[in-house]
């Protein structure tokens, strides 16, 4: 792997802040990264972001094929010549916004498991996160490297001032373990943080299954709009539209105390809040 320095000086380029572009520049952590994603040889990797590609040439030795999408062309053009260089054949580049790309359309081309990676642009990991979650189906499990606060909410259990909206939506649907944790002096030009790399390895069934999945995440995302207020006025301040009256009732019917805030409540209480509300709306 060329340093990230040294390309970027070659190519006359200036790293984007706005496309997140951090590069990671020490060759042995992102072979690790790969090794500890476990790709087999009949896999098919989605790379988010590949920018010089770090990540996309272990990736590539690793699997059978690998999709690497990045928004920016210059960097495209520069992984073709890498590509080449480094006689890599199996790679498909893709110059595309990520929040645009068709991934279940993608994957159903795709012959093998598929498995999405990346290094992700931080002003968009959670709208990506949110995309994988409605995505799921197809994929079978996500190695993404987050910045360590983002890492640190996701991993984060019921009572914990991190956990979140997000937390909530994976742990409904995923069983997420940490792999990594990757200081901020191994990135050219070197982030404010550190970052840490997450498995996010799909449920073929949740455990505690919404009659409705779309009412929960509404539901989750009410309740955290207004973290600090209790739920009973949470829910009723929210795009759910329903008033404080309905909002208690419908936690009393769920069980639980609707003086609790939304950080209290693990997901199984999601689930019933989400079921009952669904009740209540659709009478
Ligand atoms: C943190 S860098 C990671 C680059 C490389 N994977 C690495 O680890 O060194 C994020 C990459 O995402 C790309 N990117 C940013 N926004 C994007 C978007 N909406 N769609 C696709 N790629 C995007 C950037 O151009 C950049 O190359």
């Amino acid at each position: 792997m060329t340093s990230p320095i040294t390309l970027v000086k070659a190519w006359n380029l200036y790293p984007k802040k706005q496309l997140g572009q951090n590069f990671l520049s020490d060759p042995s952590t992102a072979e690790m990264i790969v090794a500890r994603s476990r790709i087999l040889p009949e896999d098919v990797v989605l790379e988010i972001g590949a920018g010089l590609g770090a990540l996309t040439m272990p990736a590539a030795r690793a699997a059978q094929k690998v999709y690497a999408v990045d928004k920016d062309h210059q960097l495209i053009e520069l992984l073709k010549t890498e590509l080449l260089a480094n006689r890599l054949s199996n790679v498909v580049l893709m110059e595309k916004d990520i929040l645009k790309l068709d991934i279940e359309a993608l994957a159903e081309t795709a012959a093998g498991k598929f498995i999405v990676m990346g290094n992700l642009p931080y002003n968009i990991s959670s709208q990506i996160l949110v995309r994988l979650i409605r995505s799921r189906t197809i994929v079978t499990r996500a190695i993404l490297m987050f910045q360590k606060e983002l890492a640190e909410r996701l991993m984060a259990g019921p009572g914990c001032k991190d956990y979140g909206r997000l937390t909530v939506m994976l742990r409904y649907c995923s069983d997420i373990k940490s792999l990594a944790h990757i200081r901020a002096s191994l990135f050219y030009p070197k982030p404010k943080v550190d970052s840490q790399v997450i498995q996010i390895k799909f449920k073929d069934a949740p455990e505690y299954r919404a009659d409705d999945e779309e009412m929960l995440f509404k539901v989750v995302k009410a309740a955290f709009g207004k973290r600090r207020k209790t739920l009973r006025n949470a829910l009723a301040g929210s795009e759910l539209h329903i008033d404080a009256k309905i909002a208690a009732g419908t936690l009393g019917n769920a069980g639980i105390d609707p003086m609790r805030r939304a950080e209290t409540l693990d997901v199984e209480e999601f689930v019933r809040l989400s079921n009952c509300l669904g009740k209540v709306l659709n009478d």
